[in-house]
């Protein structure tokens, strides 16, 4: 589901950042700055209803590590907010630091924050295929989450269990029932939007980007497990720590972030 040998390839820890994408006037992430946001009261409320009996497997591709959902069917669904059709989750994955001082891709008033999780889904009222809809400006819609260190999650203790046997780029295993509303803030009526790009290859302007202003909450420990995993596959002799697996700013080239909140 919504995976690809061909990323592989393009990616290892310091892939090369293309100076400028051709045309690359939409990337992302950017910093949100909030006085500069624009309340938009058209925007609804987000729906999300997600089957935890369609979660697949938990792998590590060198670069993050993905929970991947079957999206062949429209079990898993996002829709309003910002969104005209609805869209299918296909993974999710994270982004962190070396430390809490800094890890996440956006910025809120260049505030960082030690991870983001990235919910990743598909515009399936267009497209049949994820590989289809990653070419096209309404083709993705990605919510942003970002991780604070204090209480212990709950929910996220099961999918940290599973990383050390995912600890080498390519490793796979099989990962069934979880649910990734488990992973959603209390308030999700209350978030940024824009329009953007994957932040790894193929770093496409298919994304319309929707950031909750509300974070959740991770333990250090939890934390310091995702920081126990390796860019590195298992036949590789130097073992690099998958840390920093976030992307630089990107100019925000006049475009206008709109907020669901005053
Ligand atoms: C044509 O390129 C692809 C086609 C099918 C599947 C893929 C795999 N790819 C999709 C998008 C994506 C996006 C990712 O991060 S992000 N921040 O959402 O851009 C990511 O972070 C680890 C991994 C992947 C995996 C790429
Ligand atoms: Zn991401």
């Amino acid at each position: 589901a919504c995976s690809s040998k061909y990323v592989l390839s393009q990616m290892h820890p310091m892939w090369q950042e293309p100076l400028e994408v051709p045309g690359g006037d939409h990337q992302s992430p950017i910093d949100i700055a909030v006085k500069k946001a624009v309340f938009d009261s058209d925007l609804k409320p987000l729906e999300s209803s997600y089957d935890p009996q369609t979660c697949q497997q938990i792998w590590n591709n060198g670069y993050s590590f993905l929970v991947e959902y079957d999206d062949t069917t429209d079990k898993n669904i996002l829709k309003g907010g910002p969104l005209q059709d609805k869209y299918r989750l296909c993974q999710f994955h994270f982004h962190w630091g070396e430390s809490n001082d800094w890890g996440s891709e956006h910025t809120v008033d260049r505030r960082l924050f030690p991870a983001e999780l990235h919910l990743v889904h598909w515009n399936s009222d267009r497209y049949t295929l994820f590989e289809e809809a990653v070419m096209e400006e309404n083709g993705l819609a990605v919510i942003g989450i970002f991780l604070k260190v204090g209480k212990r999650h709950e929910g996220l203790q099961k999918l940290v269990d599973a990383l050390p046997a995912i600890r080498h780029k390519d490793s796979v295993v099989e990962f069934n029932r979880f649910d990734p509303a488990s992973l959603l803030p209390s308030n999700i009526d209350d978030y940024w939007t824009y329009h953007g790009s994957l932040t790894t290859p193929p770093l496409t302007e298919s994304v319309t980007w929707i950031v909750m202003k509300q974070h959740i909450e991770v333990s250090h420990d939890q934390l310091a497990v995702f920081r126990s995993l390796l860019f590195t596959s298992a036949e590789e002799e130097v073992q690099k720590s998958m840390v920093n697996n976030f992307r630089v700013q990107q100019p925000l080239r006049g475009r206008t972030v709109r907020s669901s909140f005053t």
